[in-house]
């Protein structure tokens, strides 16, 4: 493997807990990548959870740390939160102009398709190159005890990395999540461009689908704003609730009003991580 060395470019104190940010080379993406760690208080002194949070398009790992308000909660309940960047970045990484496609749209999938197979693969390195890196590096998270959420593109994300490694995370959540890439524009063109045209290679990558067939259950919590400007035309949560098994401990929850934005997620997330918290702190 290349250089899996960490640099720390950034260590704040926050509500008692670090909120750093790293730089590291990935050698599954083949590029320079930056995350996002917080630690809370708690991890002075003994190994704390990690959830892992998948943020949506266009973001980096620094719109969940500047906007979702999170830190406040995870350093009273003792948990670290990682937020890594959305796709690979930088010279040599092919893009695409839209703000779908793309630096900054990875979509959490491993591309098959020329151009983007070199770099694109944002599932291994989330839930392969991240870990092992931490692991070896940042002896105070216990990756034993590992959940993961996200917000639309990161929600689509954070379920379909959860259904396929239950044995890796306790819980899963996700705000305003694509339910059903295989059937809405964005879902469309990005598994297009990224698996190619053959839909059955897709299947991995559909959260609906995969839940269908969901074997082990894993505990899922879905919150979705009413006036989500992308609620029918992308995002589809009728389609996840349609396919659960009889008796799958999903829960949907829907706000009125509520929109898309950081603003939604802030208003909701404390109460995320205290779910989370009931699988993560047993
Ligand atoms: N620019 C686009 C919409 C981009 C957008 O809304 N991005 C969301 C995630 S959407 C799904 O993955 C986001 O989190 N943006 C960053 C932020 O800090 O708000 C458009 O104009 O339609």
């Amino acid at each position: 493997m290349a250089n899996v060395s960490l640099e720390k470019v950034a260590d704040v104190l926050c509500f008692a807990g670090r909120q750093q940010r790293f730089k590291h080379y990935s050698s599954v993406l083949k590029c320079e990548m930056h995350f996002s760690l917080f630690l809370p208080p708690q991890a002075v002194d003994k190994k704390v959870p990690l959830l892992v949070w998948l943020s949506g398009l266009t973001c980096t790992d620094e719109n969940f740390v500047t906007k979702a308000g999170a830190q406040h909660v995870a350093a009273e309940l003792g948990i670290a939160m990682l937020a890594p960047d959305t796709s690979p970045r930088g010279e040599g990484v092919p893009d695409d102009d839209a703000y779908d496609a793309g630096v900054g749209a990875g979509f959490y999938v491993n591309a098959t398709q020329a151009p983007w197979s070199r770099h694109y693969h944002m599932y291994d390195y989330v839930v392969q190159e991240l870990p092992a890196l931490l692991g070896r590096e940042v002896t105070a998270l216990d990756l034993t005890r590992s959940s993961i959420m996200g917000h639309s593109m990161g929600g689509h994300g954070a379920l379909v990395i959860g259904l396929r490694n239950v044995d890796r995370y306790r819980s899963i959540s996700a705000f305003a999540p694509i339910c059903a890439p295989s059937q809405c524009p964005w879902g469309e063109k990005a598994l297009a461009m990224y698996l190619g045209e053959d839909k059955t290679q897709w299947r991995d990558y559909d959260a609906s689908l995969l839940l269908a067939v969901a074997g082990p259950t894993i505990p899922i919590r879905v919150d979705q704003g009413l006036a989500d400007n992308f609620l029918t035309s992308q995002l589809m949560p009728e389609t996840l609730i349609a396919a659960a098994p009889e008796k799958y401990p999903l829960q949907v929850f829907q706000h009125p009003g509520y929109d898309h934005s950081y603003f939604f997620i802030a208003s909701f997330i404390e109460a995320h991580l205290r779910f989370h918290a009931q699988f993560l702190n047993l």
